[in-house]
């Protein structure tokens, strides 16, 4: 890295990652997204996105890979942070938000953050402290039913507490709407009741712009991906559409997913209807026969790879889901098909797939793990939060094209709205 990085980001996963990748190369920003802390140099860029997979791992491995992760951010001269959550805070019972959140602010010599999952574009708004997706409550979105980190409690003054040692305050929209100088006098009023977290209502994109510019010298934040679309302006950058430009496309198209999310449900259902070519995965023949499972979707792929694009997927519905996680257990499901769908990708790479779309965070990570990939760049948008990457993939010795969706975003023809988007 020839200059300092202006922001040093870690993300709980890895779609998380190109999500705030996107609105930070969409703001100005040129952004490397690494795939864990970087072992070789990374190219000379305004921010680099550490991508890590710590949202579901024990708390203090969450920890210890998100000082890491600091620690190399540190190194390259950086001296503003952001630690970017899910935009529905997904997170267990024991953390990792409130304990990782912790563990960087001692670290940083900090006493004080603002937090913020919202991300109005994607329709996750915070008001009074409660979260909304859409038109709900996050308790009444589908989260609640999310088969790793069930979401159902919308209070995230209550939600951050009950993972955090430092008391959590709220900035209510009436400070944030008031403008950043108002929004710096409440921080500031926290920080001498000696509250450790403020949680901010944001119900518009204006919200997030004024809190960024209340942010300009914090050192660190907690966020969804929403409050970066104001942080590049605080360095007096603006859009510019080269900061987007990726390689030109080749090669067979596949999808695979393994979100189980409403949106992605609806996204398999769609290309399913309009005659795409489609494997589902069954995690109960998975747990007797992983390694026949695996070959059985491959050589099925390679018959219908030169039609089109295909899917693969474990999507299904919660009563399925948990049935499976009643008869394996929630983790052990988790990382079946995990680990199942990440050789199927790779498979695929290895018979010619360069565009891949990867549905489902955790998923994406065992992909891209899979892969070898250590650092994608960061593309064109082809629905909020959701990039197109370009990255090598050595453990296939190749190049491709990328696009790791979160479960929760996405419009129902999204996989075929990603490869037209390519073309
Ligand atoms: N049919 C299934 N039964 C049980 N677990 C599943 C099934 N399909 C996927 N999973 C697991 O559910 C989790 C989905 O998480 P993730 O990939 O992050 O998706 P999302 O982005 O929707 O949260 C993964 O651990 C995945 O392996
Ligand atoms: O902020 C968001 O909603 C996303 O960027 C994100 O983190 C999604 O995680 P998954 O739903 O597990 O893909």
């Amino acid at each position: 890295m020839t200059r300092p990085l202006l922001l040093g980001c870690i993300a709980d996963d890895f779609t998380g990652a190109t999500d705030l990748a996107n609105n930070l190369v969409r703001a100005g920003m040129q952004v490397v997204q690494t795939i864990g802390v970087p072992r070789a140099p990374v190219d000379s860029v305004d921010a680099v996105v550490v991508a890590l997979k710590s949202r579901t791992i024990p708390a203090a491995e969450a920890v210890a890979q998100s000082l890491a992760a600091l620690q190399w951010l540190q190194a390259q001269g950086c001296s503003q942070f952001y630690f970017k959550v899910c935009s529905t805070f997904d997170s267990t019972p024991q953390g990792n938000i409130g304990p990782v959140a912790e563990a960087l602010l001692q670290a940083l010599g900090a006493d004080f953050c603002c937090v913020t999952p919202a991300f109005p574009e994607n329709a996750r708004t915070v008001y009074k402290g409660h979260l909304f997706v859409g038109d709900v409550l996050l308790s009444e979105s589908g989260m609640r039913q999310h088969p790793l980190t069930p979401m159902t409690d919308a209070n995230l003054v209550r939600v951050m507490q009950a993972q955090s040692r430092g008391r959590v305050g709220l900035i209510e929209h009436a400070v944030v709407r008031a403008g950043a100088g108002p929004l710096r006098a409440r921080i500031a009023q926290l920080r001498g009741e000696g509250v450790r977290f403020g949680i901010v209502d944001a119900v518009a994109d204006a919200d997030l712009l004024a809190l960024g510019e209340a942010l300009r010298d914090a050192p660190l934040v907690v966020a969804g991906s929403g409050v970066a679309i104001a942080l590049p302006r605080n360095h007096g950058l603006a859009p510019r559409p080269e900061a987007a430009a990726l390689p030109p496309a080749g090669g067979l198209r596949a999808i695979v997913s393994g979100s189980c999310s409403q949106a992605t449900q609806a996204q398999v259902a769609d290309f399913i209807a309009a005659g795409g070519a489609a494997r589902a995965i069954d995690p109960l023949q998975l747990a007797d026969d992983r390694e026949g499972v695996v070959r059985e979707a491959l050589d099925w792929a390679a018959g219908e790879l030169g039609h089109g694009a295909v899917l693969v997927y474990s999507t299904d519905r919660p009563e399925s889901v948990r049935a499976v996680q009643e008869r394996l257990g929630v983790q052990q499901a988790g990382a079946l098909v995990e680990d199942a769908l990440a050789s199927i990708a790779k498979g695929l790479v290895q018979r010619g797939v360069r565009q891949l779309v990867v549905a489902g965070g955790e998923t994406s990570g065992a992909v891209v793990q899979a892969l070898g990939v250590a650092q994608m760049r960061i593309g064109r948008q082809i629905d909020p939060g959701v990039p197109w990457c370009h990255a090598a993939a050595p453990a296939c010795d190749a190049q491709l094209h990328l696009a790791l969706k979160s479960g929760n975003f996405g419009s129902a023809d999204f996989f075929r709205k990603a490869f037209a988007l390519l073309a």
